[in-house]
């Protein structure tokens, strides 16, 4: 028993909405690492930033990712920023991961319309996403087994991409 599907990639990429629907599609569970950590410690990711800092945040958010992929079957979306911590990117090895990649102008759009607050991304998204995608883009290469693009594609597009693969 082990994960169907696991998405990387930079925030507001579309993980969440590609994941729930992926899980739709194959009559499975779906589990994604913010919610999860939001449910378990009962904050909003904001607070949780706001306690204890990046570092607070990404120790709970390695722990909840352990926890959720074990004995797992269904699939798993991943905050933005999960692929920085080793254990997890360790724990990620021989499973089905997807990156979504989408480009840079595309993201701005879709971090600037959505109504999730990204602590990181605050003061000015343009200058953070481009520095975040500096210092993340080679971990999502590391663990991502296939890459699906989502910049002109729509949610059902990039879903029915995962599913060939995954078929
Ligand atoms: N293929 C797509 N085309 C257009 N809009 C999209 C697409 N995929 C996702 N979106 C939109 O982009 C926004 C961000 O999507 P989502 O919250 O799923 O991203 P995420 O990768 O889970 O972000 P985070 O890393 O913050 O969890 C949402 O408003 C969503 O509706
Ligand atoms: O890119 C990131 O570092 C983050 C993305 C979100 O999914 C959340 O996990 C949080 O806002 C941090
Ligand atoms: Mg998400």
């Amino acid at each position: 028993m082990s994960v169907k599907a696991v998405f990387v990639g930079m925030p507001g990429s579309g993980k969440s909405t590609v994941g729930r629907n992926v899980a739709r599609q194959l009559g499975t569970e779906f589990r994604d690492s913010d919610a999860l950590i939001e449910e378990t410690t009962g904050r909003t990711i904001p607070q949780i930033f706001e306690d204890g800092g990046e570092s607070g945040f990404r120790d709970i958010e390695a722990a909840v990712i352990q926890e959720a992929l074990d004995g797992y079957d269904g699939v798993l979306s991943l905050g933005g920023g999960a692929v920085l911590t080793e254990s997890t990117r360790a724990a990620l090895k021989g499973h089905p991961v997807f990156l979504i990649d989408v480009a840079p102008e595309e993201l701005l759009r879709r971090v600037t319309k959505s109504r999730t607050v990204r602590p990181l991304l605050v003061d000015d998204p343009e200058l953070r996403l481009r520095e975040l995608r500096e210092q993340r883009e080679h971990l999502y290469r590391e663990v991502a087994r296939h890459t699906v693009s989502s910049d002109e594609t729509p949610v059902a597009g990039v879903v029915a991409a995962v599913l060939e693969v995954l078929a």
